[in-house]
Formats: structure tokens, C-alpha cells, sequence
């Protein structure tokens, strides 16, 4: 059965993505391992790592919680996180506490209640990564343990912001469901702002783990 003490462990603070798209000079496990280690030492609680190779070269250098998924591109469905039950029992059993699958109302292979039962039998606590309070709700009737902001802006029909959603933080909150807070939370004022709103933890990727779209915003920056 898996831990659920996971989640009391995260409670109240900072999860770090570990992530390099395969285009990136970043894109190799060690390099992976090494930013999780970074992470650690700065008082992260916990850790997100996309990929069983990049889950088990973080789980051989750190004991801290993983938020384990996939990125996997498939032509029968939009749906690229975790989308099938045999990877989320893969990262399971590769160490991942909690696997994170795509939550979102777009046509998927596989029912989600069918992925998060799999996942719990391997040992895993499940988050569902979603963009809309509705989805929210429908992952808590499949019985999810957590629901993530992850995937605000990248459906079609969710709000299509250039920063975080506070408004799903806020629907979130007022409808009692409780939530990680995910999703170009690009300053530490932004992750103060999300654990205001009532998240139960925040996870952030980009402005601590990605140099190349770090140095984009600078640039940016000085061009206007
Ligand atoms: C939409 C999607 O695929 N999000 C991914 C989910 O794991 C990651 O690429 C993000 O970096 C992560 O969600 C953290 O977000 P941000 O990098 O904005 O702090």
C-alpha cells in the first residue's frame, strides 16, 4: 500500500522540477541528479523527474520524495503525461512515491481509475495533473491524492496566461479541494503568493532548473 505520510512530508513546501527536454545541453541523467542534489541542498522537500531513467539516477542520490511522470508523445491522444498504467507502475517501482498522470477531460487511452488503481497496487500515491477546476473534481472522484495546477494554459480551453493561474488557486480553495500549486510560478514572491492561496505544497521547474529559459527572460528583459 503506498505511504501516504508522503504527502504530510511535502505539506507547506517546495517540490523542485528536475527536467531537461531532449534538446537541452542539460538532457543527461547525471546532469539530472546533480540539479536534485542542488535542490536538496537548497531545503527542497521533495522533487518532480520526468522519465524512468531520470527517476532511478535521482532515487541512487537522494532519499527525498519523488513526484515521478513521462513525457511520451502519442499520435492517438494530446494526452503526453504519464499516459498509460504500465509507466506509472514503472515508476513506481523505479522509486517514485507519487506518480503524476494528466488529469485533464481529453480523450485518453486508458480510464483514469483503472491508472491510479495499477499505481496504488505498485505502491505509489497518485497526483493528477490538471487545468480546470472541473477536471480537479473528476480526478477526486477517480480517487486521486492530490490534484496539481500543472496543466493550466496547455489545453485548449483552460485560461491561457502568461503567469500562474491564481484563479484555479482560488476556485481550488473554495471549493475545498485541495491542491499543489504548479505552472510558471517564476519567483519566490510567486510561490509565497500560491501558498497563500491555500496550496497544500508548490512545485517549481523552469525558474530554478532550466539556465536556457532563465537567461531568455534576462534577455527579454533588456530588450525592452
Ligand atoms: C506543462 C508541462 O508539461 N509541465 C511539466 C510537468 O512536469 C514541466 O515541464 C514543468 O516544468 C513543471 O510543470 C513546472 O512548471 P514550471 O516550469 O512552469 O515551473
Amino acid at each position: 500500500m503506498p505511504d501516504r505520510t508522503v504527502l504530510e512530508r511535502l505539506a507547506g513546501g517546495l517540490i523542485v522540477s528536475c527536467q531537461a527536454n531532449p534538446d537541452s545541453p542539460l538532457r543527461d541523467s547525471y546532469i539530472i541528479g546533480q540539479l536534485a542534489l542542488a535542490a536538496e541542498r537548497g531545503g527542497a522537500v521533495g522533487l518532480r523527474i520526468q522519465g524512468f531513467e531520470d527517476v532511478a539516477a535521482v532515487r541512487a542520490v537522494t532519499d527525498l520524495p519523488i513526484i515521478g511522470l513521462t513525457k511520451t508523445d502519442r499520435d492517438d491522444t494530446e494526452v503526453y503525461i504519464t499516459p498509460t498504467a504500465a509507466e506509472g507502475v514503472r515508476l513506481a517501482e523505479l522509486g517514485a512515491q507519487i506518480v503524476a498522470f494528466d488529469a485533464t477531460s481529453r480523450p485518453r487511452p486508458e480510464p483514469l481509475a483503472d491508472m491510479f488503481a495499477a499505481v496504488r497496487v505498485a505502491g505509489a500515491l497518485v497526483m493528477g495533473d490538471i487545468s480546470t477546476l472541473d477536471e480537479a473534481r473528476a480526478a477526486y472522484d477517480h480517487g486521486v491524492d492530490i490534484v496539481s495546477t500543472t496543466l493550466s494554459g496547455y489545453t485548449p480551453y483552460s485560461r491561457q496566461l502568461a503567469r500562474a493561474d491564481w484563479e484555479l488557486m482560488r476556485e481550488l480553495r473554495d471549493a475545498g479541494l485541495s491542491f499543489a500549486a504548479e505552472g510558471r510560478l517564476n519567483s519566490p514572491a510567486d510561490a509565497a503568493q500560491a501558498m497563500g492561496l491555500g496550496a497544500s505544497f508548490v512545485v517549481v521547474g523552469s525558474a530554478i532548473t532550466r539556465p536556457d529559459v532563465i537567461t531568455g527572460w534576462f534577455r527579454q528583459a533588456l530588450e525592452t
